[in-house]
């Protein structure tokens, strides 16, 4: 596991754009994330172009089918090289799903759940269905220990719901944490957000940080600065 705790999204359908930031920013970052936006776009040519820089890469595919397929998509992604150093599904998928997912990566990458997404608040995950009884941190905290229960090795969880999480699972189980915003983020679309100093303190291995690097005029400087305030606290 690198020792620097960024991971950046490398969100965009640009290539060369992809490309170019993956280089300018591998000694300033620990991981760099591919997602749908850029895997749509650009599948697995464009993930090798990215991967061929050298940086640990986070293949956020989200995947969410029954267990049949996830299998059978999994043992698709574990075909590629470089094999992605993390892939992920989606808890709510259920836990035969997960076993099933588990099985067909046997180890090759770490397979963490997405639990509840960051954009989302209470009033979102109660609208779509989610018992009301409980907030998005108790389901937060329910999915990543049925995440556990099906032998994944992590989760994807927001800042908000790091403390139960630890406290339920214990620190060996691998908290990668999106909705990272520093103090002074132009960008603030998702609901459920920390600054990286916070969310590290409260327990994240891995800060997924997208356009608050990405979207910087000096990317490298960007990300500097936010291990600076990591380093400082
Ligand atoms: O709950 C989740 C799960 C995944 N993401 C992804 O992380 C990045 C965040 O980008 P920012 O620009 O820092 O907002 C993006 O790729 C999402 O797809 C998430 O935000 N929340």
């Amino acid at each position: 596991m690198p020792a620097n705790p960024i991971c950046v999204a490398i969100d965009t359908p640009d290539l060369e754009k992809a490309v170019a930031l993956a280089k300018t920013l591998k000694p300033h970052v620990g991981w760099a994330k591919i997602g749908m936006e850029f895997f749509y776009a650009h599948g697995l040519a464009g993930y090798t172009r990215v991967a061929e820089t050298g940086l640990p890469i986070f293949l956020d595919l989200k995947l969410h089918d029954i267990p049949n397929t996830v299998a059978s998509a999994m043992k698709a992604l574990m075909k590629i090289t470089p094999t992605p150093g993390i892939v992920n599904l989606h808890a709510t998928g259920g836990l035969d799903m997960m076993k099933a997912a588990a099985d067909a990566v046997d180890g090759r990458a770490k397979l963490i759940a997405v639990t509840i997404l960051t954009s989302l608040s209470d009033d979102d995950i109660w609208a779509a269905g989610f018992e009301t009884a409980k907030n998005t941190e108790a389901h937060a905290r329910s999915l990543a220990e049925l995440t556990k229960r099906a032998g994944l090795d992590g989760v994807v969880c927001s800042p908000h719901d790091l403390v139960g999480i630890r406290h339920d699972l214990g620190r060996d189980f691998l908290t990668v944490v999106p909705g990272i915003r520093p103090a002074d983020a132009a960008v603030q679309d998702q609901k459920r957000v920390a600054t990286p100093a916070a969310a590290l303190e409260a327990g994240a291995d891995i800060l997924v940080i997208g356009r608050a690097i990405t979207g910087a005029a000096d990317p490298a400087r960007a990300a500097q600065d936010i291990l600076g305030t990591l380093h400082a606290g």
